[in-house]
């Protein structure tokens, strides 16, 4: 049987130090991968006698939106699983046009006989990988962010199923709701069931209980939120609260310029 070699503890999380591990993938158990985590890329290196260039792959950790340690069902395996979600900008087959498309890379540690010495490496190299994409997205404070959040952002993500072609909820299940999980943002969905339920609903909410909101719409449903924030009588305050917005109208078209705006 293949044996993982036990990954190099180097400082996981320390600026600038490489990390490296030799891990399978859990695509197939018997392909071995040696994995170099730098400050700015994951680097994963099929193990086998082709010639290198072949089977290495570089993924920027600028297109990392999360990463996480687990174990797996099955209770006599010790091992740990790692797992990390990229969405880099490639071009689609027979297309020029290039779009975001997700890659996720997911290897198995099982160097130790012990599950839980497995998963506490399995979470040095998950909090390496989010802490090192964080100061990469985010150079002016993404270290402050990270080290701020003792627990997972929390998100209220309002819908509404009839803007546009009434497609947004659809966006939501097929794609956005499974990136927030991958982020690890944890949301609260709320569909819109009328004109100015946002507003009504947002003027009355606890704020405390919220790191950002972001709407899921067209315009119409982000000018509600903002006037619903503005009509309460902390509204200085709550203003300053984190707003966002994901396509899910016909023109987006303030959703289009911020985007393409911020990268
Ligand atoms: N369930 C609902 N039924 C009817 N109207 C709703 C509902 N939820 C929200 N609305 C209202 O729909 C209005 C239009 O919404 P929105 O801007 O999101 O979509 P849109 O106008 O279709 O999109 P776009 O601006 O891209 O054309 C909002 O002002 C909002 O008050």
């Amino acid at each position: 049987m293949l044996r993982e070699t036990a990954p190099n503890p180097r400082r996981a999380d320390s600026k600038g130090t490489s990390l490296y591990g030799e891990f399978l993938f859990t695509s197939n158990r018997k392909g071995r991968c040696a994995v170099t985590l730098t400050e700015k890329d994951l680097v994963v290196q099929r193990l086998t006698s082709a010639p290198v260039g072949r089977n290495k792959v570089v993924l920027s950790l600028k297109e990392c939106v999360g990463c996480r340690a687990y174990r797996g069902n099955d209770s006599v395996d010790p091992a740990a699983y790692l797992v990390a979600y990229f969405y880099p900008l490639k071009r689609r087959w027979m297309s020029s046009r290039v779009s975001r498309q997700r890659v996720e890379q997911c290897f198995r540690l099982a160097a130790l006989q012990d599950p839980r010495a497995n998963l506490e490496e399995a979470e040095k190299w998950a909090r390496a990988v989010r802490e090192r994409s964080a100061r990469q997205q985010f150079p002016r404070n993404g270290e402050l962010l990270m080290s701020q959040r003792s627990r997972p952002c929390r998100m209220m993500l309002l819908v509404n199923p009839q803007s546009g072609k009434g497609q947004a909820l659809t966006l939501y299940n097929n794609h956005v709701q499974r990136m927030l999980n991958e982020a690890g943002i944890v949301h609260t969905l709320v569909i819109t069931e009328w004109q100015n339920h946002a507003r009504e609903m947002v003027r009355e909410a606890d704020l405390s209980q919220w790191d950002a909101l972001v709407i899921m719409s067209g315009d119409g449903l982000l000018y509600e939120v903002i006037n619903g924030l503005l009509e309460r009588s902390d509204w200085e305050e709550a203003i300053r609260i984190p707003l966002g917005i994901l396509p899910g109208g016909s023109g987006n078209a303030l959703a289009a310029s911020i985007h393409h705006y911020s990268g």
